[in-house]
């Protein structure tokens, strides 16, 4: 058996081009034994999918391909799948992709992968891929809500409808904006298996775990200092502020020596209980001072943590701790404030840790 197995989540908004993205994907043989979810049965028209469904709403496709419906929920669908690979069924699935419905909040959907114990030891996050249409994306990211947040938690942006029109600057800079760090495939013709899949930790191609590669923090990090700089003389892109995606941000967070357990275990306690609505995706890499040489790995949805993984040795690159956050709304300088406090980097009129452990809220310059 292969699990955990990797799942990948497909979102974009209505008519972005998920499904047009996936017929293609799923006639390249590395994505054979691929199970696919999609929301609603009946609207989508996956190519080789127009054939009868079996009681448990699982459908064999040709090419070992594997359909399932949500008729109920997700998690019963993802707990059919890990039922029929053992009872033999369907004995070489290798991966699973979740089209999520377009107008979803892709969030929810990661955290009912997240949040339930028994399905992280089957399945694995892969990573979020988003399409963005070209023609009609920046209509739609200042529209709903939705779009601009399924572009925010992406690992990978794939740009559709390329080949009808060439997409505006302002809808890559909105995009970079609203996702620093996931890199942008410029075209969904050309979009290829390796481009969109295996954005894990680990690199099945290299076998090893490839930290820069999942975090994307360094894109994210040269970003920060970007805006920052622009901000200092200009003020103009403060101007779309009416925007629905302005409150969303991506920003890293590093401290280059290790921290105890106890001191991380405070950071994310108080970021997720002061924060969790706000918070969209979390990720990180730690060096634990208790035990340096087996890096820490956390994973989160809005308050919903993984169960934290530890890798046998650190990869090529720097160590500490190196985390990449993505909120909605989130307060990013209480956040820098509390990640310094907490890691004892010395910040003027931030109390020390055992303060802060004693009373959260007595951070400097929190306001709630
Ligand atoms: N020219 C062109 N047309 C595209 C491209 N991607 C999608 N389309 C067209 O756009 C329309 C919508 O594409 P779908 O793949 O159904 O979009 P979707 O995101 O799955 O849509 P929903 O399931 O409704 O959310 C279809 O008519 C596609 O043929 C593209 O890259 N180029």
């Amino acid at each position: 058996m292969n699990l955990p197995l990797p799942v990948s989540v497909l979102t974009g908004f209505l008519g972005s081009g998920k499904t047009t993205l996936l017929n293609r994907l799923l006639r390249d043989p590395a994505l054979v034994d691929t199970a696919v979810i999609v929301n609603e049965f009946g609207e989508v028209a996956i190519d080789h999918l127009l054939v009868e469904s079996s009681s448990d709403g699982v459908i064999e496709l040709s090419g070992g391909c594997i359909c399932c419906t949500v008729r109920g929920d997700l998690v019963d669908t993802l707990a059919g799948i890990v039922d029929s690979i053992q009872t033999g069924r369907t004995p070489s699935l290798k991966r699973v992709i979740i089209e999520t419905t377009g107008l979803a909040d892709p969030v929810p959907v990661l955290l009912s992968l997240m949040g339930h114990p028994a399905l992280m030891q089957a399945f694995r996050l892969d990573g979020v891929i988003a399409t963005v249409d070209a023609i009609n994306g920046l209509a739609t990211i200042d529209r709903h809500a939705e779009a601009a947040r399924q572009i925010a938690v992406a690992d990978r942006i794939v740009l559709t409808k390329t080949d009808m029109a060439e997409p505006p600057a302002d809808l890559l800079a909105t995009i970079r904006r609203l996702n620093p760090g996931a890199p942008i495939v410029p075209s969904a013709v050309m979009a290829s298996v390796a481009d969109l899949f295996n954005c894990g930790l680990y690199d099945p191609a290299t076998k090893t775990a490839d930290v820069g590669r999942w975090l994307r923090d360094e894109a994210i990090h040269q970003a920060d200092h970007h805006d920052h700089d622009h901000d200092h003389g200009h003020h103009h892109h403060h101007d779309h502020d009416h925007h629905r995606h302005d409150h969303i941000r991506s920003f890293s967070l590093v401290h280059d020596r290790p921290v105890p357990y106890s001191a991380i275990e405070t950071f994310l306690d108080l970021l997720r209980s002061t924060q969790g609505e706000r918070l969209l995706r979390m990720k990180g890499v730690i060096e634990l001072a208790e035990d340096p040489s087996r890096p820490l790995v956390i994973h989160g949805v809005q308050s919903m943590l993984h169960p934290p993984a530890r890798l046998p040795f650190w990869p090529e690159g720097p160590r500490g701790v190196r985390l990449v956050v993505i909120g909605d709304g989130l307060p990013e300088d209480y956040v820098r404030r509390l990640f310094s406090a907490i890691t004892g980097q010395v910040a003027i009129g931030v109390p020390d840790r055992a303060a802060i452990e004693d009373n959260p809220l007595a951070i400097a310059g929190f306001r709630a």
